[in-house]
């Protein structure tokens, strides 16, 4: 598995768990600010800007990037899940050596679809100003950069409802066998960690995204300046990624496994 926890499944902590999604906020964040540096330039997912492409330039980036990394293995790994599945080419490596951790049903769950429809209809106009500026390949590739580490954050919850199961089945077990959604839900919900991660997440988003100056009028400047334009990144969109996408969309690809986890 990944290589933020140990591949042992008798290794796997929710305290481990925890922390590989604390060490991915970090790359999350970094990969907005990235993004921010460019407007929203739109021609890039416009499927009639570039004849040369069946699609748009997004549809045939995300496609080349993905067959390219599929060959080195990437999808070897059940968390990382493609967002151009159709006619993939095989890794060229040899298959991981550890054993798997999740249980099967995890191969059955993507829900990249809903990843990609939130992120372009309504996270990036949150924090890409409007306009053109004609990068479209840095652009496309660094939705998909964007959109790879929210996936694999989100399909994390496969790891999260696992270590949850194994540590307390006699709790999980009466709702699977139930199919009960909402008694899943309500298990593997934990407010005061989600209020501890949006906080946290505003925090890194202030300290990451900073505007650096040399000069020495540089704190009475930003001073006056609105907060959402201090930072290259608004701290509180980033709290709001999670708040409303990440964590419910962790928590639903958590529930789709435990409904499935003693199949
Ligand atoms: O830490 C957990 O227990 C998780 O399930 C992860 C997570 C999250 O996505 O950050 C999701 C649900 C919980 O309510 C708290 C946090």
């Amino acid at each position: 598995m990944a290589a933020e926890t140990n591949s042992k499944s008798d290794t796997l902590t929710l305290e481990k768990v925890r922390e590989a999604l604390i060490k991915q906020e970090d790359t999350i964040i970094y990969r907005l600010i990235q993004r921010a540096n460019f407007p929203l330039n739109s021609p890039a997912y416009d499927e009639k800007a570039f004849p040369s492409f069946s699609g748009s330039l997004l549809q045939f980036v995300v496609k080349e990037t993905e067959a390219l990394q599929s060959k080195v293995g990437r999808y070897e790994n059940p968390e990382e899940l493609p967002f151009s599945p159709e006619s993939l080419p095989p890794s060229l490596l040899p298959p991981p050596e550890n054993p798997p951790v999740l249980h099967p049903a995890a191969a059955s769950i993507n829900i990249n679809g809903k990843i990609w429809d939130f992120y372009f209809d309504e996270l990036l106009p949150l924090f890409a100003a409007t306009g053109d500026d004609g990068s479209y390949a840095s652009t496309a590739s660094n939705d998909l950069d964007c959109l790879q580490a929210i996936s694999r954050r989100i399909h994390y919850g496969y790891y999260v409802a696992e270590v949850k199961f194994k540590d307390s089945p006699q709790d999980y077990e009466p709702a699977i066998r139930a199919q009960d959604r909402e008694g899943l839900m309500k298990l593997l919900t934990f407010v005061d960690v989600e209020e501890k991660v949006k906080k946290r997440v505003e925090k890194k988003a202030m300290v990451f995204g900073q505007e650096v100056s040399l000069m020495d009028n540089a704190n009475t400047r930003t001073d006056q300046r609105n907060v959402s334009e201090t930072y290259k990144v608004d701290p509180l969109v980033v709290s709001r990624l999670y708040g409303e996408w990440i964590m419910p969309l962790t928590k639903l690809v958590q529930v789709e496994y435990l409904l499935r986890r003693l199949d």
